[in-house]
């Protein structure tokens, strides 16, 4: 039996400071080294020689702020003999604590076998987890449509999983169900008050019958440090699916037309937005609601001018933009997306364009993604991504899909405005607004986490700003 895991937790604080911030999901990189603290945690079992934790990190950074980052520990002994699958893990060790009867290493659970069979455990059985300070429970959506894969049923023996690769602002698992479709459990990292958005909206979606989402199975819930959240959620996996980034970079490459496809995803996104609408409502954008929203936006700015120059010196134009949207009239604010970039959208060969990842965007606090926004935002966040294309192809290929963009951003555009109504210069303003929040907030988040990529939001800002430039054409 391995020792009190409070004390060897308590021990690892220091490890766990250094090893965060090179974690791809952490939020809070080049804000300096943090401290460490452990709000709660639950054994999740303990197997030959692994014990399996779910855990939460309260992480204070110098500047005195908290967050709360979900971090499941598996601890083995340092020196165990362990089995061909854990070796193939490969899970770097986050530290080594002494511990009666031997050394104990602490390893992240996601990247073991074991453990990630240990965190799927309470979903599959409806179960929960409860230890000091935190308590753990699951739930199966019931409302899902006969389009929706069974709820998984707990497998004998360990589960058939693998671990996600590739950019993700969480850390997501395959989970290989016996005699059905597979899915996709996705472990939450920043945890805050309040419903993830990415259950909720992909969860009303899935019982209105939608099929531009993957089916959304089941959930868990965390109670911890005060707070409620989700922990974790599953869904319906679309296998070898690519996603629109990649299938876009390649068309632009090729130089392939790329209207018709363009204009099928602007009438996806009207869809969503429909449904959306339809099962959680609307709110007037009354003049307090549209300042509001305008005012968080000029905070945006300001933040990000503070901590970014090249953002600093476009500042006033940027300011004169935000302003000029808080001068025409709004359509109605609904739940939508929120991070809609091309990456969050796959083709699939038999259900044509699905959207993912209905979390918002990961550097925007919880309770303000979980507002009603005016939808428009959706199409801005899309706009972006085409002219992120066209500066991915310069910069990975010195090439020029700048007429690759253009036309693909038309097409989308004049999708979306044919299935949703709407345009006109107010439109325009509107977009030209969004856009350029959007670009705002991509420049701290490449400030953050690829520099390389900074001067691609740079580059928009620039022209968006420029003296001439017309609303609506600055992406
Ligand atoms: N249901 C799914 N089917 C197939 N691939 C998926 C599915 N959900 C996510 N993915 C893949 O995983 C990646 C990360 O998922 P996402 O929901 O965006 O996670 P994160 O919040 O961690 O960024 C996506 O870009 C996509 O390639
Ligand atoms: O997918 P996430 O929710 O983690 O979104 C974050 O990361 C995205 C990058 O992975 C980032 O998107 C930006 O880069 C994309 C190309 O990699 C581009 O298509 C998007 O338009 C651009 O915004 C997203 O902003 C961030 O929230």
């Amino acid at each position: 039996m391995l020792p009190g895991p409070g004390e060897v937790l308590d021990a690892l604080t220091g490890a766990l400071a250094l090893w965060l911030p090179a974690q791809r999901w952490y939020a809070h990189k080049g804000a300096g080294t943090p401290q460490v603290a452990i709000a709660g945690w639950a054994p999740l079992r303990l197997a030959a020689a692994q014990l399996t934790l779910e855990v939460v990190l309260a992480v204070r950074l110098p500047d005195g702020t908290e967050t709360l980052y979900q971090v499941p520990l598996a601890l083995r002994r340092a020196e165990a003999e362990r089995s061909a699958a854990e070796i193939a893990d490969e899970a770097e060790p986050i530290g080594v604590v002494d511990a009666p009867g031997g050394p104990l290493c602490a390893v992240d659970a996601l990247r073991t076998t074991e453990g990630r069979a240990a965190l799927l455990a309470p979903l599959l059985a409806g179960e929960g987890a409860a230890g000091p300070g935190l308590g753990l429970s699951s739930y199966l959506l019931a409302a899902a449509p006969p389009s929706a894969p069974a709820p998984p049923s707990a497998p004998a023996g360990i589960p058939r999983t693998r671990l996600l690769d590739g950019e993700q602002s969480n850390t997501s698992m395959i989970l290989e169900v016996e005699g059905g479709a597979p899915l996709i459990v996705k472990l939450f990292r920043v945890l805050q008050d309040g419903e993830n958005p990415d259950v909720v909206l992909q969860g009303a979606l899935t019982a209105a019958g939608s099929t531009r989402v993957p089916a959304m199975v089941g959930a868990a819930r965390l109670a911890v440090a005060g707070i409620r959240t989700h922990a974790l959620c599953a869904q319906e996996f679309l296998p070898g699916v690519e996603d629109a980034w990649r299938v876009s970079l390649r068309e632009a490459t090729a130089g392939e037309d790329p209207a018709a496809a363009m204009e099928a995803l602007g009438a996806t996104v009207a869809e969503v937005h429909r449904d959306l609408a339809a099962a959680l409502g609307t709110v007037a954008a009354g003049s307090e609601e549209v300042a509001h929203r305008v005012a968080a936006m000029r905070t945006r700015l300001a933040e990000t001018a503070a901590l970014v120059p090249q953002v600093a010196a476009q500042r006033d134009a940027l300011e004169d933009l935000l302003a000029a949207a808080g001068d025409v009239p709004w359509p109605a604010l609904q739940r939508m997306h929120g991070d809609l970039h091309l990456g969050q959208v796959l083709a699939s060969p038999q259900r044509g364009w699905v959207l993912l990842d209905f979390e918002g965007e990961p550097l925007r606090p919880l309770a303000e993604r979980s507002l009603p926004d005016c939808p428009l935002r959706d199409l801005a966040g899309l706009l972006r991504s085409l002219d992120y294309v066209a500066g991915a192809v310069r910069l990975q290929h010195g090439a020029d899909a700048e007429a690759w963009a253009a036309r693909a951003r038309a097409a989308l555009h004049a999708g979306y405005t044919a299935a949703a109504g709407g345009g006109g210069r107010e439109q325009e303003v509107l977009l030209a607004a969004f856009e350029a929040d959007k670009a705002v907030y991509e420049a701290l988040y490449e400030a953050r986490n690829r520099p390389d990529w900074l001067p691609i939001p740079l580059a928009a800002l620039a022209r968006i700003t420029a003296p001439g430039a017309a609303a609506g054409s600055g992406g």
